[in-house]
């Protein structure tokens, strides 16, 4: 039977069956062909998580088909399967995982060199068609040749690391990493017409990008060594697939390792069928360990954005990495701006978080994303989520600032959040995170001290002040069925403001009733869920 209640996480492409382990009895699990467009287009509309490899398109067609999704995980590296900016337009997150199988594109990268240096397919073919042909197979060594790394990134590095130990010189081409950091792992960093000049292998890590993509052509392959081998396992596209087998056919190049195609999946491609050329079908990835970790990486991350958490492996989620100290206070800064648009439901113009005591230590530049979901929730229809609050902020004419100050007189930390209003209107909320239980707790409210813990639904009134007042709301709401668990009063002068946590949700028609018996010029029910 069907548990609808449950959030429904779509898988739409073969994964390990460790990603259900992990996903656990949560979700709601169901399948489909990626592949098949109609069948994908149907089973997102109720999906809360969209879980893909590299063969399922996620593009603005699918995002317009959902109704709830939050999160679209790809179970690997590369999201060029992933349109990431129409994600972040519905504030979908999108994750990956990141690290899951760069030692297995490291290692395979090195098997298809070690296959074309010493033509392991081509021999193994000749054996399984009973000849046996010892002369036609003459290899090459690795030791003490020049071995060039394209991209020294994760797997470039990777890859040269393993390489070393074949005895090479190494050089590489990447004008975004340091000759110092290149020196560290004994490699000499060079431009790319050198290291083509100089490389007896060459093998490609880079990403795809507009700069990368047909980086290696025919004039390219024309300045290399004669006999290089070239070797991609990182994207096809990134050499000119014509001229690389062009090159091989005429001996420029002495062989080619290629895991990765311009158009995938393909069975027809320049490269096949080229004595000196070894294909695998984007293998990369293709082994237990990596498949493992990538499945459960994204279904720990699937976990979290389905519960509202922040994922550390959000690719585009602004704030980058958050600390262990910063981390509950994500929820509190969300609640002090859900009180902020009780208190004024229309968009400031500006919003403020200033962060007071140890934690203006700590990196919180994801807090402001924090308070825009709470101060956006009355606001905006479509979901608030870390994805597009940055987006609604900007579309909204919203100006958003931290503030960092280390004084702290009376909490540890302490988080103020401040929204100024398009008529000067100021409202301030404070919050602070208490004790070893970490309890959420609201402190100030526009200059008010208070003690409340941030929880349930807390009414919130403004009235002249006179005796009896608590009295009649407490017989007003114990009349509508509510229990006060907690309340506060704060009094100046002839002024007064009452904070009561209650034990149920309060609906305006009873709400509005209490306010006018008391004469309160503000009556707000913040629901904290
Ligand atoms: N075959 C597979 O199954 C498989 C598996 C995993 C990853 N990959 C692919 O491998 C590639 C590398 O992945 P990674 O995790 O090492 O990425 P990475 O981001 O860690 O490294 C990429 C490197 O390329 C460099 N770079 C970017 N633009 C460049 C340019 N114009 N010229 C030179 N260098 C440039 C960057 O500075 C970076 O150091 C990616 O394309 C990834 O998709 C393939
Ligand atoms: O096997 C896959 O899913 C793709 C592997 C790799 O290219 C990646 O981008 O992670």
């Amino acid at each position: 039977m069907t548990n609808t209640s449950r959030p429904v996480v779509l898988i739409a492409e073969k994964l390990a069956p460790s990603v259900l382990d992990a996903l656990g009895d949560g979700v709601e699990v169901r399948h489909v062909d990626g592949t098949d467009r109609a069948a994908l287009l149907e089973a997102v509309q109720d999906a809360d998580a969209l879980l893909v490899r590299s063969a399922t398109q996620v593009n603005a067609e699918v995002f317009a088909a959902t109704r709830k999704l939050k999160v679209v995980a790809r179970a690997g590296v590369g999201l060029d399967n992933v349109e990431v900016p129409a994600a972040t337009q519905n504030g979908v997150m999108v994750v990956n995982a990141p690290t899951s199988n760069i030692v297995s594109a490291a290692e395979h990268a090195v098997a298809l060199l070690l296959a074309v240096a010493r033509q392991i397919p081509a021999a193994h073919e000749t054996l399984q068609n009973h000849e046996w042909k010892r002369s036609k197979f003459n290899g090459v060594e690795l030791n003490g040749k020049t071995v060039g790394v394209v991209g020294l990134g994760k797997i470039g590095q990777l890859f040269a690391q393993r390489i070393a130990a074949f005895g090479v010189n190494l050089i590489a081409y990447d004008p975004y990493v340091s000759a110092a950091r290149a020196a560290q792992l004994g490699i000499e960093l060079v431009s790319l017409e050198e290291l083509l000049e100089r490389s007896d292998a060459i093998s490609i890590h880079l990403p795809k990008t507009p700069e990368t993509k047909g980086l290696i052509g025919a004039e390219q392959l024309a300045k290399a060594k004669r006999g290089v081998i070239i070797v991609n396992a990182a994207r096809g596209g990134l050499i000119d697939e014509e001229a690389l087998a062009e090159a091989v056919k005429e001996g420029q190049v002495g062989g080619a390792g290629v895991d990765v195609f311009s158009t995938e999946p393909t069975t027809e491609s320049p490269l096949f069928n080229v004595p000196g050329i070894v294909v695998t079908p984007h293998l990369g990835a293709s082994t237990a360990e990596a498949q493992d970790r990538a499945g459960t990486d994204v279904a720990k991350s699937v976990a979290l954005a389905l519960a509202g958490e922040f994922v550390p492996d959000a690719v585009n989620v602004q704030g980058g990495a958050v600390g262990e100290e910063v981390r509950p206070y994500l929820p509190l800064v969300q609640k002090l701006g859900t009180v902020l648009s009780a208190l004024s439901p229309k968009a400031p113009t500006s919003v403020t978080v200033e962060v007071r005591g140890e934690l203006s230590n700590e990196d919180v530049a994801v807090l402001p994303l924090a308070a825009l979901r709470g101060v956006f929730s009355k606001v905006v229809e479509s979901q608030v989520t870390f994805v597009n609050a940055p987006q609604l902020a900007e579309d909204l004419g919203v100006s958003v600032e931290v503030v960092k100050e280390t004084e702290s007189p009376n909490h540890r930390s302490l988080v103020t959040v401040r929204a100024v209003a398009a008529d000067g209107t100021t409202n301030s909320v404070s919050g602070t995170v208490s004790g070893i239980a970490q309890v959420e707790k609201l402190v100030n409210i526009n200059g008010r001290n208070f003690d409340l813990r941030a929880e349930g639904t807390v009414l919130l009134l403004e009235y002249p002040d006179r005796p009896g007042v608590m009295g009649t709301v407490g017989t007003l709401l114990g009349e509508a069925g509510v229990n006060i668990e907690a309340a506060q009063i704060s009094q100046t002068g002839d002024d007064a403001v009452m904070v009561l946590r209650v034990d149920r949700p309060v609906d305006t028609q009873v709400l509005d009733p209490i306010g006018a018996s008391v004469g309160a010029r503000t009556v707000r029910s913040v629901d904290f869920g």
